[in-house]
C-alpha cells in the first residue's frame, strides 16, 4: 500500500484499528482518503460513514437513501466486497438508525463470512464520544474492539482527540497523528506515543499539511502522505435509489 513517504503491508494493516488524527486542514481527511483508495485497491471493502460528504470521489457507491435494507447492504459488503460511502449529511433520526441497523448487521453476518472489510469512521468523536454510550456507540466500540476475529478492521478520523472514546483510541494499533495545537489534544498524542512530552511537543509543531507522525508497534517517525487523485478507470458509481431486496 503506497500513502507516500510510507509503504505498508496489507497483511500488516487488515482488521487493525487505525486512527487518524488532526486538526482542522492538517491533512486528516486526505490520509484516510489515501488509505481507502489503497484498501480499495487491494481488493478489501471499505465503508465509510461519511457526515460531511466528502468522499465520493472513491471508487465505492455512494448511498444516501437510507430506506435501503441494512441487511442486503451488509451482505453486499460481505459477500460481494462492495465499498460503500454512507453519505450522512442528513444526520437525522433515519440516519442514525439505519447506520445502527447496519452496523448490528454487519457485526452478525461477519461470524459467517471469512471477508476482511473496514469501517472508516470520519468525526469519530461524534460516534464513538468519550464519556458517553448510546446503541450505536456500543455496536461500533464492539467492532473496534473485537472486530479482529471477524475480519473487521477501523480507521477512526477526528480533529477532537480527546473527545473520542479513550478504550477505543487507546487500543489502536496504527496511528497517523497529524499536526495539534491544543493542549488536550498534545495530552493524548503524549499518552499514545512512548517518549519524553517535550519531545512530542517539539515534533507536533514541525508538522505540515499532510505530515503526520506514524506510529506502530512502539516505533515511530515523521511521514508525508501521498495526495488523494481519484482513480479514473473505472467510473464512480453513485447510487441514489432504493436497494431491491
Ligand atoms: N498529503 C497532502 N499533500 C498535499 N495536499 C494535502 C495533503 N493533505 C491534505 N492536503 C490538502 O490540504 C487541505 C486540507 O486537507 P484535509 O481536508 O485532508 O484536512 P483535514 O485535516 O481533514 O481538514 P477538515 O477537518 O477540515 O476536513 C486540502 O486542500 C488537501 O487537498
Amino acid at each position: 500500500m503506497d500513502l507516500g513517504s510510507v509503504q505498508l503491508e496489507l497483511r500488516d494493516v487488515t482488521r487493525k484499528c487505525i486512527a487518524i488524527l488532526g486538526i482542522r486542514g492538517s491533512g486528516k481527511s486526505n490520509t484516510a482518503k489515501v488509505t481507502a483508495q489503497e484498501l480499495i485497491r487491494e481488493g478489501v471493502p471499505v465503508v465509510v460513514v461519511d457526515p460531511d460528504g466528502e468522499y465520493t470521489n472513491l471508487q465505492a457507491k455512494v448511498r444516501n437513501n437510507f430506506s435501503v435494507s441494512p441487511l442486503s447492504l451488509a451482505s453486499s459488503v460481505l459477500g460481494e466486497g462492495e465499498s460503500v460511502v454512507l453519505d450522512m449529511n442528513e444526520w437525522n433520526q433515519e440516519a442514525f438508525k439505519f447506520l445502527l441497523d447496519f452496523m448490528t448487521s454487519l457485526w452478525e453476518l461477519s461470524k459467517v463470512y471469512s471477508r476482511d472489510v473496514f469501517i472508516l469512521l470520519e468525526e469519530a468523536h461524534e460516534f464513538i464520544p468519550q464519556g458517553e454510550r448510546t446503541e450505536l456507540s456500543d455496536a461500533l466500540t464492539r467492532i473496534a474492539l473485537r472486530g479482529r476475529k471477524r475480519g473487521l478492521g477501523m480507521i477512526l478520523v477526528s480533529q477532537r482527540s480527546a473527545k473520542v472514546n479513550k478504550d477505543v483510541l487507546t487500543q489502536s494499533e496504527i496511528y497517523f497523528l497529524h499536526k495539534v495545537v491544543h493542549p488536550i489534544d498534545i495530552k493524548v498524542y503524549k499518552e499514545i506515543l512512548p517518549i519524553k512530552s517535550r519531545e512530542v511537543e517539539a515534533t507536533v509543531k514541525t508538522l505540515r499539511t499532510g505530515e503526520a507522525i506514524f506510529y506502530r508497534d512502539g516505533a515511530f517517525k515523521t511521514v508525508k502522505i501521498r495526495k488523494f487523485e481519484p482513480d479514473t478507470l473505472i467510473p464512480v458509481v453513485e447510487t441514489k435509489e432504493e436497494l431491491k431486496v
